[in-house]
């Protein structure tokens, strides 16, 4: 099996409920959404078997994994997941909602940038719901959404730089609703990947 990869790198978990968790991330390139606030360069990728990937992350004494990218699910699928299940992998996925998730993976972050109907439909229960908010944008409604186990607002940031009104307008939504969580990208905070 092949996969079309952007980057592989160790790392802590930058976002949501796992953050400061290490993790080796596996950046799958494409995506089929072009948010205008993207922080990421995920067009580049090169072909690796995924027998490639396993010896490539078996450096890491890690069993986490988290799928990522661009957009994991226009190439993740059962038969890969199950691949890694059975290598011992646990596995974690970013995803923004627009597809299904590959059976058997362990934790869910859905990320909705649209049709959040659509996104229910396809993916009914996720463990993290992880928005990316900016001043003024209202606030995600809960009812039209998947069911979720953590409800995060993550401020915008402009690359690595955070934009101090993002923040100040994110923290007085999640004290107004304290269903949801402040998520902050730490990584970008303490300069790791
Ligand atoms: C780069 S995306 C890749 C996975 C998937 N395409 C998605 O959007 O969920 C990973 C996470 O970064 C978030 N993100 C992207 N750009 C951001 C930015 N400038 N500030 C904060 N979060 C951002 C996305 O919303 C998503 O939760
Ligand atoms: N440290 C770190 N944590 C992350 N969590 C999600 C990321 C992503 O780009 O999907 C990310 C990332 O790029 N770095
Ligand atoms: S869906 Fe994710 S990877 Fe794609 S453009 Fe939006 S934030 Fe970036
Ligand atoms: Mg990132």
């Amino acid at each position: 099996m092949n996969l079309n990869v952007n980057e592989i790198f160790y790392s802590l978990q930058g976002e949501g409920g796992r953050s400061g968790q290490p993790s080796i991330f596996i950046r799958l390139a494409k995506c089929n959404l072009t948010c205008s606030f993207c922080d990421t360069d995920f067009e580049r990728g090169v072909k690796m078997t995924t027998d490639e990937v396993l010896r490539e992350i078996e450096q890491y004494s890690c069993k986490w994994i988290i799928w990522t990218g661009g957009e994991p699910t226009l190439q993740l699928n059962d038969a890969v997941v199950a691949l890694f299940k059975e290598k011992g992998y646990l596995q974690a996925i970013e995803t923004n909602g627009t597809r299904r998730v590959p059976e058997g993976i362990d934790y869910i972050t859905c990320s909705p940038k649209q049709q959040f109907e659509k996104v229910r439909e396809l993916i009914p229960e996720v463990d993290e719901l992880r928005f990316p908010i900016q001043k003024g944008d209202p606030l995600p409604d809960v009812t039209i959404l998947p069911k979720a186990k953590h409800h995060f607002l993550s401020p915008i940031f402009d690359n690595h730089n955070i934009i101090q009104e993002n923040i100040d307008y994110c923290v007085s939504l999640v004290k107004e609703n304290p269903l949801w969580a402040l998520s902050l990208q730490i990584h970008k905070l303490i300069g790791i990947r």
